[in-house]
């Protein structure tokens, strides 16, 4: 039997978490030994990025399943509670760090350009290379947790703990809603799904590698 697409998604995340593992700022957040630098430079990215990710989301829930909408909206405005962990490691405050805004680095952007594609060709698409968010996410969280990186004396414990925690809910309410339409849509967007998918793991892996590096 073919699994189904939402199946064949959490695959795809299951093969590529080891290269997750061994990425510098995913040990750094499990170490709890992050630069400050790089804390920032992830906060500053993730809210340019969490900003249009909102906005893409209002667009394609909207057109799919307002309801689902209302029901889920606010857990995307709820991730500012990660950023705290974080900034609060880093002794600052999103004020400090977003103004003036920052520029969105190149991940940001083409990560961004690459949601805003898929969403324009259509909302299956879109609602594919926006699940990789919290797939990726909780995935990651999970394994951190197997590791013992929550321990009490690590000041990312909280992150961890909150994409642990929060998203469980909303990665299996989108998995469910993508296998809903899969049968509405042509088999070649169906495959295609899957590939958009797959690049947004992959960003989701360079938009942690982005925030150590210097542009
Ligand atoms: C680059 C980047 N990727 C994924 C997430 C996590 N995330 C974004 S939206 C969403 C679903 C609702 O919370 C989740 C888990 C992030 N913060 N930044």
């Amino acid at each position: 039997m073919q699994p189904t697409g939402s199946k064949q998604m959490q695959q795809t995340v299951a093969e590529l978490m080891p290269q997750f593992m061994e990425n510098s700022f995913v040990k750094g957040i499990a170490t709890g030994s992050l630069s400050r630098a790089a804390v920032v430079n992830y906060v500053q990215q993730d809210n340019l990025y969490l900003d249009r990710f909102l906005t893409l989301y209002q667009q394609v829930l909207g057109a799919l399943n307002p309801s689902l909408l209302e029901q889920t909206e606010h857990d995307i405005q709820r991730e500012n509670g990660a950023h705290q962990v974080l900034l609060q490691a880093a002794q600052t405050t999103t004020d400090q760090i977003m103004t003036p805004l920052p520029a969105a680095k190149q991940v940001t952007r083409a990560y961004l350009e690459h949601m805003e594609r898929a969403t324009e060709q259509s909302v299956f698409l879109g609602l594919a290379s926006m699940q990789a968010c919290p797939a990726v996410y909780r995935e990651l969280a999970q394994r951190l947790v197997q590791q013992g990186a929550n321990r009490a004396d690590n000041p990312f414990a909280g992150w961890i703990n909150f994409y642990v925690g929060t998203d469980d809910d909303f990665d299996h309410t989108m998995f469910h809603e993508l296998d809903q339409l899969s049968p509405t849509v042509m088999a070649a967007e169906r495959q295609q799904a899957q590939q958009v998918f797959r690049k947004s793991c992959e960003l989701e892996l360079a938009f942690f590698t982005q925030a150590k590096e210097d542009d």
